[in-house]
């Protein structure tokens, strides 16, 4: 393993996608201890680049991250784009790869053509398992607002950034008119839904794992909004079934789905099998009684600055450890190790 030399910003390529793993104060703390930052320019990144110049960051431009020196460690969220297929560095991003999802298999042979490492953010965890930082708080948030939005017929589209106060203000226009139900009530992301909900004066009730183990499906059909934020660790029986959808007792109308884990066998919503996007965020399920599913897989971008900088604030101790290494980079390195030996046949464990 080559000794870290530095960090390099990777520009994100995925349309919409404004977040950021590590903001400009975060990345000016790096370099104060020592670390130097590269980070390539961006015009979609919430942060523009004069941010990370004026403390210090050295600017390069974007996907010049293959020419990085063998040292430097590559930060992202998403998978980078190709060219090149080999990947040779170390690379920190969330690879969704490890749990039978599409596309797991074709990244981690692009890691054993090269010989690089992929230190998942997703498999950053500490002693106890929980994940070292995650956006899942404000994919709940957005989830369940835009629920709420296109319940109420103000969801204006397509859907553009935004920040926390323009969306709280948009959620107390009006109040009340409907009953949700939030499945995955006690994780990050159920958490940020509940409190969307509590803005916008919707009363809640909240599932988890104990109230789904023997679902009540007519109470949860006589919810007007279902938010869907459950991290399954295993497959299992669906929500919602297409017997479901033309039942006539059927009060639910909009479903968010904020895990969006669609071409997973672990996805308890198979009635939907594809996302949605800012353009067009919200599908129709089923005509009579309607059923409308949103399922965008980057929530948390619509709050771009405010994700990012809590984000950041969660992985920048671990950054700052880079070079000495620490048991949380063992871990993701050891879950890398363990897919990369079965790609075909993906693990099958908790991710939290
Ligand atoms: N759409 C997006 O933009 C977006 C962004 C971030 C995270 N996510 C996804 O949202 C999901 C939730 O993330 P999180 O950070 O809140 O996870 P989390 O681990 O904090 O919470 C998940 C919750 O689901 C519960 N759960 C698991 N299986 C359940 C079941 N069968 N029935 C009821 N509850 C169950 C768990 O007990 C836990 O309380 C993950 O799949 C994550 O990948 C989506």
């Amino acid at each position: 393993m080559p000794r870290t030399t530095g960090v390099r910003l990777r520009a994100e390529t995925a349309p919409n996608e404004r977040r950021t793993p590590l903001v400009p104060t975060d990345a000016a703390s790096l370099i104060a201890e020592g670390l130097p930052v590269t980070v390539e320019e961006s015009p979609q990144r919430a942060f523009p680049v004069e941010e990370y110049a004026r403390v210090g960051c050295r600017v390069a431009p974007a996907h010049s991250w293959p020419d990085a020196g063998p040292g430097e460690v590559v930060l992202g969220l998403k998978e980078p784009a190709a060219p090149p297929d080999a990947l040779t560095h170390r690379h920190v991003f969330f690879g969704h790869a490890y749990r039978g999802q599409h596309g797991g298999p074709a990244l981690l042979r692009r890691f054993a053509a090269g010989g690089g490492t992929l230190l998942d953010l997703e498999y950053l965890t500490d002693d106890d398992g929980r994940r070292v930082t995650a956006f899942g708080e404000f994919a709940g948030y957005v989830g369940a607002a835009l629920a709420v939005l296109h319940q109420r017929r103000r969801l204006t589209t397509p859907l553009t950034a935004t920040t926390r106060p323009a969306l709280d203000a948009r959620l107390r226009e009006h109040t009340g008119g409907a009953r949700a139900l939030v499945i995955g009530a006690l994780g990050r992301s159920g958490r940020g839904a509940r409190r969307a909900l509590e803005v916008a004066g919707v009363p809640t009730t909240g599932w988890d794992q104990a109230e789904t183990a023997d679902l009540d499906r007519p109470a949860l059909r006589a919810h007007d909004l279902l938010v869907n934020a459950v991290a399954p660790a295993a497959p299992g029986p669906p929500f919602l079934t297409p017997e479901d959808l033309p039942r006539p007792d059927r009060a639910l109308t909009v479903v968010a789905d904020v895990t969006c884990d669609v071409t997973s066998d672990r996805n308890r919503l198979p009635v939907n099998d594809r996302t949605t996007d800012w353009e067009r965020p919200v599908r129709r399920l089923h005509s009579a009684p309607p059923l409308d599913v949103i399922a965008i897989d980057n929530l948390p971008s619509l709050l771009p600055r405010e994700s990012s900088t809590t984000f950041s604030a969660g992985l920048l101790p671990h950054l700052r450890v880079l070079p000495d290494g620490s048991p949380v980079w063992d871990r993701s390195a050891e879950a890398f190790r363990r897919a990369l030996a079965t790609p075909d046949h993906p693990e099958r464990g908790s991710d939290g």
